[in-house]
């Protein structure tokens, strides 16, 4: 995520949808970017970019909405590329499939795996398809259990009934965004090594 010119206030977000297939990756996507649910998607990797005012901010989002692997293992399931790339993740599973949510955690531990040395990096669980509620397979303190024991947001929606639920997830990515880049600046620098080496002296000190 990177801000244009100060004056500006322009900002950049990549954010990468990730998921098994058939979860609503690119229903959740299409509903954001042109409020409609068409039923029927082409299940190709695309980029989308889209220009939008959020809260007085011009923002322009590029959406890496992704296809899953075959055989998703946890050495596949998000490439360097995707990963080098996304400011932030939208993991996507299916409230009925309970493969498509362990997917959802090999991807969670892929990322952290990858960003942890680097940056805090906001990422978003969908549990996708809650229309379905007589399918369900996930009930929904499963998905908020992992979202809290992994530091993430979580929310529940249904990218055929509403639009408000896809606005909602994408515009919390946004939000958390905008901290991790505020809360990652003020860890660089100076003040952030002054600070990192009080850490590590701090805890040494105390074992
Ligand atoms: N009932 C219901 N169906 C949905 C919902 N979201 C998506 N679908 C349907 O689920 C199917 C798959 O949706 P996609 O958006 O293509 O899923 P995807 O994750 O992008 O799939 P791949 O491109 O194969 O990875 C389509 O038939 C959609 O119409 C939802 O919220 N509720």
């Amino acid at each position: 995520m990177s801000e244009i010119g100060h004056q500006q206030q322009k900002v950049e977000a990549n954010i990468l949808v990730l998921g098994a297939e058939n979860v609503g990756k690119s229903a959740l996507t299409v509903r954001f970017l042109t409020r409609r649910f068409i039923g029927e998607y082409v299940g190709t990797e695309s980029i989308y970019t889209h220009n939008v005012n959020v809260d007085g901010r011009e923002t322009l989002f590029s959406i890496w909405d992704s296809v899953c692997p075959q055989n998703p293992n946890l050495n596949n399931c998000v490439t360097e590329e995707q990963l080098r790339w996304a400011d932030g993740f939208i993991l996507v599973y299916s409230i009925c499939d309970r493969d498509s949510f362990n997917v959802v955690r090999q991807q969670l531990q892929r990322i952290h795996q990858m960003k942890k040395r680097h940056c805090t990096v906001p990422v978003i669980i969908v549990g996708n398809k809650r229309d379905l509620q007589h399918r369900r397979e996930i009930p929904s303190e499963e998905g908020r259990l992992l979202a809290i024991s992994s530091d993430c947001d979580f929310f529940e929606t249904s990218a055929a009934e509403t639009y408000h639920g896809s606005l909602v997830v994408f515009h919390q990515l946004l939000e958390s965004l905008r901290e991790s880049r505020n809360s990652n600046k003020k860890n660089t620098g100076i003040k952030g090594i002054v600070r990192s080496m009080s850490a590590v002296f701090g805890r040494r000190r105390t074992e």
